[in-house]
């Protein structure tokens, strides 16, 4: 199996094209590849798909060509991917398989537009953030308050005094399952002035990860709320780079760089 390798700010994925939708990836295979010891090593896949030959989202083939069916690397299914849809679209583009300067892409979480900038960068639409309230997140016996934001997918994101930087994140914080059943996205960050947060993020079904680009819309929104503001545009620092996410009235969009490293060809069988 044919397989390349990609990041948007250090948040890394392994591409997998897989046009026909022939691949029937299970999570064992997915956690083994995304094993930085023993397999490739990543924070979770892309699988690249005709949408209108993957069942689950077939019905937005009208919209969308290509379906991006993302995995965590721990093997579980995630709904959306913000930093995966930006390397999934520099993937469909180097493929040459679009050649439009925007097109969108079928995710779980809905389809997503996605715009290349002329420095290169590429944009994606994240549909409009939904708040849901507050919710509290316990790293290294602190408990933060946090807001509960759904990007398609969970996040709760939590301003914190505590300089981010000297978190332990080496295990899972806690967090209120009843509010969370199926797991959460958890971003702890510093806001810098009026319009920039330092974040850290701890990922659902992959741990702590160098950027995430839904976890930084939510981070954006939460950042914004401390000031009752719900619009703006916001300068979010991760661990491997910088995003920038405008917030709208209807919409949020969440730009940065994406780039693919390496191709190969995979000798782990399923
Ligand atoms: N890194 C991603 C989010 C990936 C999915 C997440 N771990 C989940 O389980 O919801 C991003 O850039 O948004």
């Amino acid at each position: 199996m044919r397989f390349l390798k990609g990041h948007g700010t250090e948040n890394d994925f392994i591409i997998l094209p897989d046009l026909d939708d022939d691949a029937d990836l299970s999570a064992a295979f997915v956690a083994k590849i995304c094993d930085r010891r023993s397999g490739i090593g990543a924070d979770g896949v892309l699988r690249v798909a005709r949408t209108k030959q993957s069942q689950e989202v077939a019905h937005h083939a009208q919209s969308a060509e290509w379906f991006m069916d993302y995995r965590n690397a721990d093997g579980g299914v995630a709904e959306m991917c913000g930093n995966g849809v930006r390397v999934f679209a520099r993937y469909l583009i180097d493929a040459g398989l679009t050649e439009a300067a925007e097109f969108s892409v079928a995710t779980r979480g809905g389809v997503r537009k996605v715009r290349v900038e002329p420095n290169g960068d590429i944009t994606v639409d994240m549909g409009k953030p939904v708040v849901h309230g507050e919710s509290v997140a316990s790293v290294g016996g602190q408990e933060y308050t946090g807001l509960h934001v759904d990007m398609g997918n969970p996040h709760l994101a939590c301003a914190i005094g505590d300089p981010v930087v000297q978190l332990d994140l080496n295990h899972q914080p806690g967090f209120d399952t009843g509010v969370f059943p199926t797991g959460v996205n958890i971003e702890l960050f510093n806001p810098v002035g009026t319009s920039r947060a330092v974040m850290r993020v701890f990922e659902r079904g992959s741990g702590e990860t160098r950027s995430c680009g839904t976890g930084a819309v939510a981070t954006a929104v939460a950042a914004a709320h401390l000031s009752g503001d719900t619009t703006g545009t916001w300068t979010v620092e991760v661990v491997g780079g910088t995003l920038t996410v405008i917030l709208e009235a209807d919409t949020s969009y969440l730009s940065g760089p994406a780039v693919i490293v390496a191709s190969g060809e995979l000798m782990l069988a399923e």
